[in-house]
């Protein structure tokens, strides 16, 4: 029996194939990919009744070796993956078409469609992980409330302390900046021993974020506050307690209103802005200040010896704490570094989300 040639139809996607064989209920079928051709081999009813039927298809551009293949009792569907993923302008590599092929109109795409069709796919695979991620906590309502109250609960605590402290600078002038430890530490001391939550929240897994900068943002401003500024009353009444306190609320009246509105999936443009970028001058200032802070209290700790360490009865004297200092002041530019390096990638990728979503 001589082989016939069959009627094949074919459409393509970014990365597939597809080839619809007319005939029905085929048998022995042998089909295979070699060297980039297709060869199909099989018995059924074709246009000219029961025969044995044969192509091959020399393609345009590399495909994969393996073939998939389902036989139904009108047609035999070939699948074909693509080595790339790019449009073909022609199937074969020939350029006349052999008289045997035409397109498949129930499966044809032009190259924008076929786009559509695969962007729509990936974001309905997006949008079905994402569900499920959402999904998998249970707990998701119960921890977004919680972060949504520890922001609130901040915010107001630094919103009181900017505008106490705006307000008396307007009223008082400069002599406000005498007694700001005393109008506004309460709150403060506050603010900073719950911000201890900021390093446990990543640390349990709560905000994904690294527990390293929180850690040093906390810890470096906790020092500050009770150690140099808590423990010497000399410090108290130094005009730098103004000028740390205020750049440390200036940045969180911005920051955590953004946080809340994270929580309840809001964004407001300026503000995502603010809180990106309005660290880039406070937190070298914020630190400048914090370093004043520690170089004038050094000669304080000197004189009255506080928290200085005795050192065995021999040696006669003790060490004192302004060298803990001295090196906490080295650890201080250490840890800007590291968090100046951490926010600039934040705010990197932030920026770069948004600017992909817009495309
Ligand atoms: C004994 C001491 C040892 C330590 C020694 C170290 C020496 C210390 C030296 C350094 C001293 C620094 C002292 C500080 C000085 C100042 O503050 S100066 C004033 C200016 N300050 C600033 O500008 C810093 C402000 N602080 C911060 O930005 C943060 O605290 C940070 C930790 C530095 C960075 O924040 P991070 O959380 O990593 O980045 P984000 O992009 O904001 O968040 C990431 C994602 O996590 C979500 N998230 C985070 N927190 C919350 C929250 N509370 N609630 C809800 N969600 C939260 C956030 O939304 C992000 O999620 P996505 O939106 O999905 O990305």
């Amino acid at each position: 029996m001589q082989a016939l040639t069959p009627h094949v139809y074919w459409a393509q996607r970014h990365g597939e194939i597809y080839l619809r064989v007319e005939i029905s209920d085929a048998q022995n079928l042998n089909i295979g990919v070699e060297e980039n051709i297709l060869h199909f081999r099989g018995q059924g009813y074709g246009a000219k009744g029961e025969n044995e039927y044969e192509f091959s298809l020399e393609f345009l551009k590399p495909v994969k070796p393996e073939v998939k293949h389902k036989s139904t009792q009108r047609q035999v569907n070939i699948t074909v993956k693509k080595q790339e993923h790019v449009w073909w302008n022609r199937l074969t590599k020939q350029e006349r078409k052999p008289l045997f092929l035409a397109p498949d109109f129930d499966r044809w795409l032009d190259e924008s469609d076929a786009e559509m069709e695969l962007r729509e796919k990936e974001e309905k695979i997006n949008k079905v992980s994402i569900e499920s991620r959402v999904r998998k906590d249970p707990y998701l309502g119960l921890k977004k409330g919680f972060l949504f109250m520890y922001n609130l609960v901040q915010f107001l605590g630094y919103s009181w302390i900017f505008v106490n402290m705006t307000v008396r600078l307007f009223i008082l002038g400069q002599d406000s900046f005498y007694d700001t430890f005393h109008t506004i530490a309460d709150v403060m001391y506050f603010c900073q021993m719950l911000a201890i939550m900021e390093v446990i929240n990543p640390a349990v897994g709560l905000v994904k974020t690294g527990v390293m900068p929180a850690f040093i943002q906390v810890m470096g401003r906790n020092f500050i506050l009770f150690v140099i500024f808590g423990s010497l009353e000399d410090m108290q009444n130094k005009p730098v307690v103004f000028f740390v306190f205020y750049l440390w609320s200036t940045i969180e009246i911005f920051r955590y209103p953004f946080y809340m509105l994270t929580c309840i999936d809001t964004e407001w443009k300026l503000l995502t802005w603010l809180r990106y970028t309005i660290w880039i001058p406070l937190y070298p200032l914020g630190v400048l200040a914090e370093a004043v802070a520690v170089v004038q209290s050094i000669p304080i700790f000197d004189e009255t010896k506080l928290l200085s360490i005795p050192l065995p009865k021999a040696i006669g004297f003790s060490l004192s704490f302004s060298y803990i200092l001295q090196l906490y002041l080295v650890l201080m530019f250490l840890g800007l570094f590291i968090n100046f390096r951490h926010l600039f990638k934040q705010r990197r990728r932030r920026f770069r989300t948004k600017k992909r979503k817009a495309n």
